[in-house]
């Protein structure tokens, strides 16, 4: 068991474990930000032949620069088959999308022409292929669509569905249970008696694991039961979850039960404690191969240690890249304290033309909800450092998934956004 490891070394012991999930198959209408579980190739020509890029009418490649006037065979109409082939002087009636009889050369659009009894009159001028999308001109067949590991974005669906592919295969989404454990708190529906205090980590959790692509398979507060009591509810969610996440309990106090429950129900302890502040109380756990992690109960600080540990388990389990990504940005507000621990600070990060801004969010005592609004990015600040003032250049970890595929490098990217 590692004590008061780094963020990385406990990180990376905790990663360790971390298997991506079994595929599943599901259909276009739920695929949206799952993460695909195998590389998939396109498997026909999109188009699949040559169309019609507008509503017009198909001369013979023959006739490209020779001819005025056109015989008009016939008027295809949106779904019509051409059922011969062009011959040399004949043209006929075609529409946007629509395939091309054989020998078409090329498409005269409509407004361009005149028509005179059953015949087709055209002055003007055209080149080979003009007005014609040509077969596989946006999708070749054998190339790769999406690789494995790419989060599921509109765009791809729309392809996979002119594919034809109805369902798509993607891994699992991780279930995750929620416990509360300490003594004075309540559910957020139940009004509390003096002392008591409602669960708002449970909640505020359970919409970050939905958000990281997860499921919720209960968030729950199980504090005044007894540890007996405590210790078979563990067990039985962690029958029914790939992760569980424990709240509250972790420092040294009188009711702080969060490591002797994982010691009874006989879980391999990870590590406990990090240096970092907020979050320095965390701590994991696996039992029978699944994790459990501890997060402290002070708000602040269960937000920041979910997003260090939790939310890399959850997109490791989706094998996706587990790092949040690290960029350097302009930090426009103030923070006076000093040394101590390494540090990390709630702000709102945003990319402007010079590059990235980051503002503090108000509210960076660990026991505030505060800064959790419009919370999107971490200021890792070293251990000792110095007061930080507006305009420094500060380390900064992106916590919303943004769209890029998974797996490429973290920083330039973003930095190029404009
Ligand atoms: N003697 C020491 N006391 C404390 C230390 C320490 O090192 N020595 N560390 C402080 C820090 S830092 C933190 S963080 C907390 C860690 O606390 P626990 O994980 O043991 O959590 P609790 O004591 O159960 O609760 C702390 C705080 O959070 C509120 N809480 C808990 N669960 C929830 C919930 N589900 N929803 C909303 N709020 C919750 C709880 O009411 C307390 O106010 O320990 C410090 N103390
Ligand atoms: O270290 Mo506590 O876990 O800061 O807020």
């Amino acid at each position: 068991m590692l004590v008061n490891a780094t963020w990385e070394e406990a990180l990376e012991f905790l990663l360790d474990r971390i298997t991506p999930l079994p595929g599943e198959s599901v259909s276009l209408l739920q695929a949206l930000g799952r993460v695909v579980a195998r590389d998939i190739p396109v498997t026909r020509d999109i188009p699949p032949h040559p169309q019609a890029a507008v509503d017009g009418f198909a001369v013979h490649v023959e006739d490209l620069g020779r001819r005025t006037s056109f015989v008009v065979k016939k008027y295809l109409r949106n779904g019509d088959l051409p059922v011969f082939p062009l011959k040399p002087g004949e043209t006929v009636g075609v529409v946007t999308g629509g395939p091309l009889p054989g020998g078409t050369g090329a498409v005269i659009r409509r407004e361009s022409i005149v028509i005179d009894g059953n015949r087709m009159v055209f002055t003007g001028e055209f080149s080979q292929g003009s007005n014609i999308r040509q077969a596989g001109e946006d999708f070749r067949a054998g190339e790769l669509l999406v690789r494995r590991g790419t989060r599921l974005d509109p765009g791809t669906i729309g392809v996979l569905a002119a594919l034809g592919e109805s369902e798509v295969p993607v891994y699992r989404r991780p279930r995750v249970t929620i416990l509360s454990l300490g003594r004075e708190i309540v559910p957020c529906h139940v009004k509390p008696a003096p002392g008591q205090v409602r669960d708002s980590n449970g909640p505020f959790l359970a919409s970050l694991v939905l958000r990281d692509g997860g499921e919720v398979t209960g968030v729950e507060v199980v504090g005044r039961e007894s540890p007996a009591g405590i210790k078979k509810h563990l067990e039985k969610m962690l029958k029914q979850s790939d992760l569980v996440i424990t709240v509250g309990g972790t420092a040294s106090g009188a009711c702080d039960q969060a490591l002797q429950i994982l010691r009874e129900i006989g879980a391999g302890v990870l590590f406990w404690g990090v240096r970092i502040k907020p979050g320095g109380h965390s701590g994991a756990a696996a039992l029978d191969a699944k994790p459990v992690l501890c997060l402290p109960g002070n708000p602040a600080a269960c937000a920041v240690s979910y997003q260090l540990f939790a939310a890399p388990v959850l997109r490791a389990f989706q094998a996706l890249n587990p790092y949040p990504p690290r960029l350097p940005a302009l930090c426009t507000g103030s923070f006076p304290k000093k040394g101590g621990p390494r540090r990390f600070l709630r702000g709102c990060a945003v990319c402007r033309q010079g590059g990235w801004e980051v503002s503090l969010l108000p509210g960076q005592k660990s026991s505030m909800l505060r800064s959790l609004i419009n919370w999107n990015a971490l200021i890792d600040l070293p251990a000792g450092h110095p007061p930080l003032e507006p305009g420094s250049r500060v380390p900064t970890l992106l916590l919303t998934p943004l769209p890029l595929r998974e797996g490429e490098p973290n920083s330039e990217r973003y930095l190029m956004q404009p």
